[in-house]
């Protein structure tokens, strides 16, 4: 067996593994599944202030031929408050650290949020995000540059510890070169979360010539292994572009190989979406293990060896 744990934001994850928000974690129950996983860490489904419906459905399917999937959940949640009782009975004795994602809709929203988990005094790493493409009317976040700034001004002194960002995926060199630099302001943003999905995508079924899903004309976020490429090209340019931060890799991870591709392009942890909503959480040790076999078969024992690592021609 190779050693595939990480640390992250300054805690240990015995691997390197974990949920991508919003998938198997907006209720109790749902976290419980994921707290006996093989998981290496578990997050929660992004929260607001407000308890929120989401969209309406369909608004989430798998896409045919294993490629990925569309979705336009719209930001279902139970509200902040349940998710601080969650992080308040949570066991930060057990080896899996818990992760809290929170998407305020407007920075008084984050602040809000921010303060009650600061206030709460607890282990959990917040992740906020930055990225959500699928509330009708809010532009997202991380391709407003100046807006993602001036939130992280507000937000970095007052979550003062380690924390991260959900960022959307970029698509062009210069969107990398102004979105580090605005990361690089700071120190305690630790890692940052490449991708979240690809932001208004549609998927149209050939023989109804519908749309796929109800909201907002079946326009929706793109994952699985479709966005791998882009993903990887995100987690390397930050990772070459953010010294001293850890770059979490999401998107395309169907089996160990991504997995294995995210680190070497220079992930400290790996996070799974789509293919943990199609296959459920036995996708962990799955993967886990076929990592740990490439690893193995590679000469790698850990993840050290490699992480970053990608040659150029
Ligand atoms: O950040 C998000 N990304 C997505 O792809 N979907 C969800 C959502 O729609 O709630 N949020």
């Amino acid at each position: 067996m190779a050693d595939i744990s990480t640390t992250l934001a300054g805690v240990k994850l015995p691997n390197l593994l974990f949920n991508a928000s919003g998938v198997c974690c907006q209720t109790e129950a749902d976290l419980k599944l994921m707290v006996e996983s093989e998981s290496g860490a578990l997050i929660t489904k992004s929260a607001t202030v407000e308890q929120r419906d989401g969209n309406p459905a369909p608004r989430y399917t798998p896409l045919p031929n294993g490629i990925g999937s569309i979705n336009s959940m719209g930001l279902p949640n139970e509200g902040y408050e349940y998710y601080l009782e969650y992080a308040k009975k949570y066991d930060y004795n057990s080896e899996k650290p818990l992760f809290i994602s929170l998407s305020g809709l407007s920075l008084d929203d984050n602040v809000k949020m921010c303060k009650a988990f600061v206030d709460a005094k607890l282990p959990c790493v917040l992740e906020i995000n930055y990225s959500c493409p699928n509330v009708p009317g809010k532009p997202q976040m991380g391709y407003d540059m100046e807006a993602m700034e001036k939130s992280l001004s507000v937000l970095a002194p007052l979550i003062k510890k380690p924390f991260g960002i959900k960022l959307p995926p970029y698509f062009d060199i210069a969107h990398f070169d102004q979105a580090a630099a605005v990361f690089n302001k700071f120190d305690n943003l630790a890692f940052v979360t490449c991708i979240n999905s690809v932001g208004n995508g549609l998927a149209i079924d050939f023989v109804t010539e519908q749309a796929l899903i109800k909201p907002k004309d079946g326009f929706g976020g793109l994952g699985g292994l479709m966005v791998l490429n882009t993903a990887l090209a995100n987690v390397n340019a930050f990772h070459r572009r953010l010294p001293g931060k850890q770059i979490v890799g999401v998107g395309g991870v169907v089996s160990g190989k991504e997995a294995f591709l995210h680190v070497l392009a220079g992930a400290s942890a790996v996070q799974i979406g789509t293919m943990l909503k199609e296959e459920g959480p036995g996708v962990f040790a799955r993967i886990a293990k076929e990592l740990s076999d490439i690893m193995v078969a590679k000469g790698y024992k850990t993840l050290e060896d490699f992480r970053g690592k990608v040659k150029t021609l």
